[in-house]
């Protein structure tokens, strides 16, 4: 993957902006997804609804449709569905979420977009989410600032992704609830747990931390949840399977008998 893929996805995005309406925000969301955290139900696994993305090209191999898969993951136990919206790498649609809220209205919905536009939050909102994903080294430190505001004036919990010191540095800045590591290196594709290991000791106790990218199996949860990560994004590790609520149900039983 040629370092120029952000810039690129950029261009994508940007012309997908330039398209969307300027959604009134009339009534914001009030489902708080921190919920996921306090819960008793452990691990707390947010699974992600991806069927392809830059780095794997094709990931599902099955028939399920979104709103299956979704319904496998509560299923199985999941804490919260994240939805790729991206359509061009990851054949993602924002339709995806609005789709996934009407068969479940009190599941926990992350939007999982390349965002730059407030309009995509507005979007995200209507659409049914109640968390956004805010991508540190796609921002710049005052649009971070302007969309994680808008974020929470929509109700939206914001989580911002940060992947090394200088984007948690600037993270920390505006006092998050909840902070993504992202393993992935998002000029590289490179996965590394290490980032979450080394990222982890720089975030406060207050704070709730989500590991995102490359987990694989029970015992690398076991392993940061030991180093203080709360919650677990997983998505290829499940969806290169037929049913991927089933292997979210193995791995959650892994977890459990490894704890
Ligand atoms: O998944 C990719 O190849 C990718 C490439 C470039 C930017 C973002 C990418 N993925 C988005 C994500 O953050 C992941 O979908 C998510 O963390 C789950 O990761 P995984 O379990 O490794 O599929």
């Amino acid at each position: 993957m040629s370092v120029n893929f952000l810039e690129k996805i950029r261009s994508y995005v940007e012309r997908r902006v330039e398209l969307m309406p300027d959604n009134l925000i009339e009534t914001p969301n009030t489902l708080d997804f921190c919920q996921i955290f306090t819960t008793p139900t452990k691990p707390i696994i947010i699974s992600e609804v991806k069927f392809a993305s830059p780095s794997r090209g094709q990931i599902y191999p099955g028939q399920l449709n979104h709103v299956d898969i979704a319904s496998s993951y509560i299923n199985a136990g999941a804490a919260a569905v994240s939805v790729l919206a991206e359509p061009n790498y990851f054949k993602g649609s924002i339709d995806f979420i609005k789709d996934i809220r009407a068969a479940h209205p009190e599941l926990h919905i992350l939007l999982k977009d390349f965002v730059l536009s407030k309009k995509q939050i507005a979007q995200g909102l209507l659409c049914g989410a109640n968390a956004v994903l805010l991508i540190a080294t796609f921002l710049n430190k005052d649009l971070l600032k302007e969309l994680y505001d808008y974020s929470l004036h929509c109700g939206l919990t914001p989580i911002i992704e940060v992947h090394n010191a200088l984007e948690l540095e600037q993270a920390l800045q505006v006092s998050p609830r909840v902070i993504g590591i992202n393993n992935r290196n998002l000029q590289t594709l490179e996965i590394s747990l290490d980032t979450s290991g080394n990222l982890i000791k720089h975030i406060p106790d207050d704070c709730y931390v989500i590991c995102e990218s490359g987990i694989d199996n029970a015992v690398q949860i076991q392993e940061m949840k030991d180093i203080g990560l709360d919650g677990f994004l997983i998505g290829s590790m499940l969806m290169r399977h037929e049913n991927p609520g089933m292997e979210l149900q193995k791995l959650i039983s892994e977890v459990r008998n490894e704890s």
